[in-house]
């Protein structure tokens, strides 16, 4: 019978690297600090906050930053007496309307048990439900809505919220809201007038250098992993992968994490570059993983028509090209083809995605075409799909052919 035995080589505290964990020391965003500060000063003043719209990419510290600057505010604020703050953080992820992210409130600002339904009522009457709960806490109420973008265009909440002072719903209560969000487009779609409110004060996070990554790392690894279980040269190598894919401290903490793993699961007593290489191989594949599960059929096998040519080391290869391995793929599996100008979106679809890269090539008088190719290693390519699409013969001699071809 096999039993269970901690394993504390590589690990100090492996929670410190995970998604919850919150930095005691922010590194590298002094400047993005000195602006947030400038824009929450008001509130300290005993003014009315402004409202800040927040934006950036994918893990580059505006939650992070947000908590942390929120937590100082509300310690440095119990020195005045006159200036009585609450925050109230709410994730829309999940709430795709005003309505939703209102109900969210109301029942935040409840106490359990008193919390209303999340249907049924007119969106007027929750706002003023909002309103009314909002008017009991009374002094000044920051709102943080994390990835604001999932409201979508029922954006009613964010044009009467920072009004409500001014419409006469709200008397004593002071509200500012701090918008975060890593679409840019979502801004631009916003509606001129909630755009004047909302973005009173904007803040743009840049993604971060491998420099400025390693200096993350370095502070997370001091708590997160064991002494001297990191050879040199991990977290530069972490560091420089994360900055020249996205900038993200997440993905940089995710490689160190995994590479943490692999050396774990392996019995070795130290990371080593090797593992962190390991690591970013799962973690493409995963990303591959992700993004084919959203994927519908025809993607998928526009897809495998694109690794197929890889296979054949026959790509960047054009639309039409690929279209005829399209095509004899749809009928190994019995699906019927789509028109070419179809597959071409699909193409792009997976472009956006990250798991294919285009080169534009001008073609004189014919106008301009485009060359696909994978951008991420075949084998993650090749082992995901063979997960979700029934075609094993097709995959495996696609396997075969890369192997004679020696394309990994
Ligand atoms: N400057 C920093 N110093 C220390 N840790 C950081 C810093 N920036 C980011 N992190 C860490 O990186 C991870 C991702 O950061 P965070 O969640 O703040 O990103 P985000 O910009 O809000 O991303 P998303 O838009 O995906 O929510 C977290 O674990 C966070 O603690």
């Amino acid at each position: 019978m096999p039993r269970f035995e901690r394993k504390q080589n590589i690990f100090r505290n492996k929670d410190a690297l995970g998604e919850s964990y919150q930095p005691e020391r922010i590194e590298e965003r002094d400047e993005e600090i000195e602006a947030y500060m400038d824009a929450l000063q008001p509130i300290i003043d005993g003014w009315e906050p402004n409202n800040i719209f927040l934006y950036g990419n994918t893990g580059v510290g505006k939650t992070a930053v947000t908590e942390y600057l929120l937590d100082v505010l509300q310690e440095d604020v119990t020195e005045y007496d006159d200036v009585d703050l609450s925050v109230l953080s709410v994730n829309c992820k999940t709430l795709n309307s005003s309505y939703q992210v209102a109900i969210e409130l109301v029942n935040t600002l409840r106490p359990d048990g008193a919390e209303i339904s999340t249907t049924g009522y007119p969106q007027q009457t929750v706002f003023k439900k909002l309103y009314s709960e909002l008017e009991a806490l009374g002094g000044t109420v920051v709102i943080v809505l994390d990835e604001i973008d999932s409201i979508g265009d029922r954006d009613e909440l964010l044009y009467e919220l920072p009004r409500a002072r001014s419409n006469g719903y709200l008397e004593s209560t002071k509200v500012g809201l701090i918008g975060i969000s890593n679409d840019f487009k979502f801004r631009e779609q916003l509606d001129p007038r909630v755009q004047d409110t909302l973005c009173e004060r904007e803040l743009q996070f840049p993604p971060y250098e491998a420099d400025e990554l390693t200096n993350i790392l370095e502070s997370r690894a001091e708590v997160a992993i064991a002494e001297d279980a990191c050879e040199t040269g991990v977290l530069n190598l972490c560091a420089a992968l994360a900055a020249r894919d996205s900038g993200s401290a997440r993905q940089a903490l995710d490689l160190l994490r995994l590479a943490g793993e692999v050396a774990e699961n392996n019995d070795d007593p130290t990371i080593r570059e090797d593992h962190v290489d390991q690591a970013r191989s799962k973690l493409e594949q995963e990303r591959v993983e992700e993004g084919m599960r959203e994927l519908t059929t025809h993607g998928r096998l526009a897809l495998l028509a694109v690794v197929s040519k890889a296979a054949k080391e026959s790509t960047p290869c054009r639309t039409r090209e690929l279209y005829q391995e399209y095509e004899s793929l749809c009928e190994s599996s019995g699906t019927d083809s789509l028109a070419q100008r179809s597959v071409h979106n699909h193409l792009s679809d997976l472009r956006m995605l990250g798991i294919l890269s285009a080169k534009e090539n001008r073609s004189g008088s014919r106008g301009n075409y485009y060359s696909y190719e994978l951008d991420v290693p075949f084998s993650s390519a090749v082992d995901a799909m063979a997960d979700v699409l029934y075609l094993d013969d097709e995959i495996e001699t696609i396997r075969d052919i890369a192997r004679m071809n020696g394309v990994a």
